[in-house]
């Protein structure tokens, strides 16, 4: 267990020092103060709440009170609480329970510690695990379960009991949810009662006009950036452009949608993060601005910036033909089409509907956009890019997708640095599906990619040398043609395509 919250009752914390000696146990006075504290954590990356299994012991408060929205927050019920984590940190391993309770739950937690224990196990344990949520009996097929390894030897029925993240939790959760008209305002408690903004710090000295000329070129480098900036930097965007489109949302609400944004991407995945989320909004942010002449409304651009930011939540940091072999329960429940962008989509529409509903007015420039950025229609979209074709796709998914890949056509510093974190997924998914194939020895396999970046081209190719054959690989196979067709229809983008030859001349050099 790496961390059991005590809180509301310094007494409790005491007794669970004491019964849980191999526990970090940290007191906190009340409910506010423990979301400040995990919204902290994950800013700050001291824990990211996804690599082990923590508890939170609540005392529930005696008596209620709605005097303030802070005492209202700090008098919700532990069912409650249990349900506000859940929607607020979707991602993360966090169960709640009451003192009464914390015996059984932490001996719970404990046996399924194998779960979590590697990078590859808790992967496996997302993708394949069938643990549907609480209370809720799952897919319990054969072949779904076989490949997980959790602990189905001491728990054959059910692979686990408490609140675990799997990604069919995560959905079953979302689908309860928007099947209940009645929604808990949980969003709406938090921002009356939490001053977000209170939360993101950005390094001293640096003005909102450093972060508007850093955002404002193609020179955007997401790898320059901690947590709380990226934060930020989604915000001065975002806000910007809801209050161009008329789209009314307070600075609260806007900093509480970022943090749950954050916190509903796996923050371990090399490539598939939050990082690369705010990278592809920029992108497509940028874009917009040079076709600025092709749209009749500034809502189209907010929305497209939206879906931009949301377009991965939940990303397991592998792909879809993981997803469908083995067979994995959410693979199953897409019937293997478009798999993780349908996920993505039910999920962010769900945290939409919670934080930011007016946006789901659009809500199919929403899921089509997402849907776009499935590589295996990629093709389709390259030909109907054709003028003369009837089909015409939507600019708005041509530029998502464009965005989505964009990392090809960035200065080649930039560039290389993205390389080598898709280069490190990639290797991760290798080794995964030897982990998943071989009982034992699959450790050996684990990649070693949780070193900082190096920072010249040439450190990262010796420390990479399979790059230039990968990008080469990637450039002539999707990106070139994607770009010499944009290039082609909007002279505004022909620096894409410039800057894919520019690089892809590069790597050849390489060879
Ligand atoms: N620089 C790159 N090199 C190789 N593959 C890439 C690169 N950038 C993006 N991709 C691939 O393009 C895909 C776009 O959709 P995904 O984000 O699902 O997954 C992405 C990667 O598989």
């Amino acid at each position: 267990m790496s961390m059991l919250f005590a809180v509301n009752s310094p007494e409790l914390s005491t007794k669970l020092v004491s019964q849980f000696p191999d526990s970090n146990v940290v007191h906190v006075p009340c409910v506010a103060d423990l979301l400040l504290r995990l919204y902290a954590n994950r800013l700050s990356g001291s824990n990211t709440y996804e690599r082990n299994l923590s508890l939170v012991v609540y005392q529930e408060p005696a008596s209620t009170s709605s005097a303030t929205p802070e005492s209202a927050l700090n008098s919700i019920s532990a069912e409650e609480l249990s349900c506000l984590i859940q929607k607020q940190f979707p991602c993360f391993s966090l169960s709640v329970t009451t003192p009464a309770n914390a015996l059984e739950a932490v001996g719970g937690l404990n046996t399924r510690r194998t779960m979590y224990s590697t990078r590859l196990n808790r992967v496996s344990t997302w993708m394949y695990n069938d643990y549907a949520g609480p209370d809720q009996p799952g897919v319990n097929d054969s072949e779904t379960c076989a490949h997980s390894k959790s602990d189905h030897k001491s728990h054959p029925a059910s692979s686990c009991s408490s609140n675990v993240y799997t990604m069919l939790s995560h959905l079953t959760k979302v689908r309860r949810s928007s099947a209940c008209n009645q929604r808990k305002p949980y969003s709406k408690m938090i921002s009356s009662a939490l001053d977000l903004r209170s939360l993101i710090h950005v390094p001293r000295g640096n003005t909102d006009k450093y972060y508007w000329d850093f955002l404002s070129t193609w020179d955007f480098c997401a790898m320059r950036l901690n947590t709380s900036e990226l934060v930020w930097c989604s915000y001065l965007i975002l806000g910007k452009l809801a209050r161009d489109a008329g789209f009314e949302v307070s600075d609260n609400e806007l900093f509480l949608l970022l943090l749950t944004l954050e916190a509903s991407y796996h923050q371990g995945n090399k490539f598939h993060n939050f990082r690369h989320a705010v990278d592809v909004m920029q992108a497509t942010w940028q874009l917009c601005c040079r076709l600025n002449s092709h749209f009749d409304s500034n809502a189209s651009v907010l929305l497209v910036c939206v879906a931009a930011i949301g377009h991965d939540v939940g990303h397991p940091g592998t792909n879809n033909a993981l997803m469908c072999d083995p067979l994995s329960p959410i693979a199953k429940l897409y019937q293997k089409k478009s798999v993780l962008e349908n996920f993505h989509t039910e999920i962010f529409s769900d945290i939409l509907r919670d934080h930011w509903p007016r946006i789901l007015e659009k809500q199919s420039v929403i899921s089509d956009t997402i849907l776009a950025t499935d590589m295996a229609l990629h093709s389709q979209y390259v030909d109907q890019m054709d003028t003369s074709s009837s089909k015409h796709p939507t600019l708005l998914s041509l530029i998502i997708k464009a965005a989505d890949i964009s990392n090809v056509t960035r200065p080649l510093h930039i560039s290389t640095k993205w390389a080598v974190l898709i280069t490190c997924e990639f290797n991760e998914c290798a080794a995964l599906l030897k982990f998943l194939q071989k009982d034992d020895g699959y450790e050996n396999y684990m990649p070693e990619c949780d070193d900082p970046l190096p920072d010249c081209v040439e450190s990262m190719l010796i420390k990479y040398p399979s790059i230039p054959k990968g990008q080469l690989l990637f450039i002539n196979a999707f990106a070139e043609s994607l770009f010499a067709g944009l290039g082609d229809c909007f002279h505004e983008l022909k620096f894409l395509h410039n800057n894919v030859q520019e690089n892809k001349k590069f790597w050849e050099g390489k060879m």
